[in-house]
């Protein structure tokens, strides 16, 4: 894990919140970080580092992994394709389902992603992996490479790492 000063500091602005968005779960929450204008840059510098020069595609996670994938995308100069939640992009879609802490849930990606294109996959947080899992899937359906899967934050108790061995985790808690 990064120990950068910058990324100790995004790490502290993350707020924990107990019971949310259902009892039992302590709900990570991102928004004073992204809220930091420093934060928020160092973060999204170090999550795309690891892969310079080896990725076309950002292919971020509906909601929060938008937030950073755009940032990245416009950073590195790429292109960004969102992984949406099912029934929002317009057909054809090729879609994939999961499992989350707190439910379950299906992504879909449209045809603007391309065969042989190199794709960096985002998410903010990696918890039971069900998420990264079904994006790297979903990218690999349409003929893709995915160059690397990378997230904000990784929840080292739920286990995750055991569906996504290689994603790159900026702040493990
Ligand atoms: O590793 P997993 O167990 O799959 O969980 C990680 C996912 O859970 C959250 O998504 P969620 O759909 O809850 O929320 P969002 O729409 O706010 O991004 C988070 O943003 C990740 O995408
Ligand atoms: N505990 C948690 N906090 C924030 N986002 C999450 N996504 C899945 N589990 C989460």
């Amino acid at each position: 894990m990064p120990h950068s000063p910058e990324i100790d500091r995004a790490r502290s602005l993350i707020r924990v919140v107990q019971d949310h968005p259902v009892p039992g779960v302590a709900f990570q929450d991102i928004t004073p970080l992204l809220a930091d204008a420093r934060a928020f840059r160092a973060c999204v510098e170090a999550l795309v580092e690891p892969f310079a020069g080896s990725f076309d595609v950002v292919a971020g996670v509906e909601a929060r992994g938008f937030l950073l994938a755009g940032a990245a995308a416009m950073l590195t100069g790429t292109g960004l394709v969102p992984l949406r939640k099912a029934g929002r992009l317009p057909a054809p879609v090729a879609s994939a389902s999961y499992a989350l802490e707190y439910g379950e849930a299906a992504i879909e990606v449209s045809v603007d992603l391309h065969t042989g294109d190199r794709v960096l996959v985002l998410d903010d947080v990696l918890a039971t992996g069900g998420t990264l899992a079904a994006a790297a899937r979903l990218v690999r359906e349409r003929g893709a490479h995915v160059a690397g899967a990378a997230c904000l934050l990784e929840l080292e108790s739920l286990g995750g790492r055991a569906a996504v061995p290689d994603a790159h985790a900026l702040i493990r808690v």
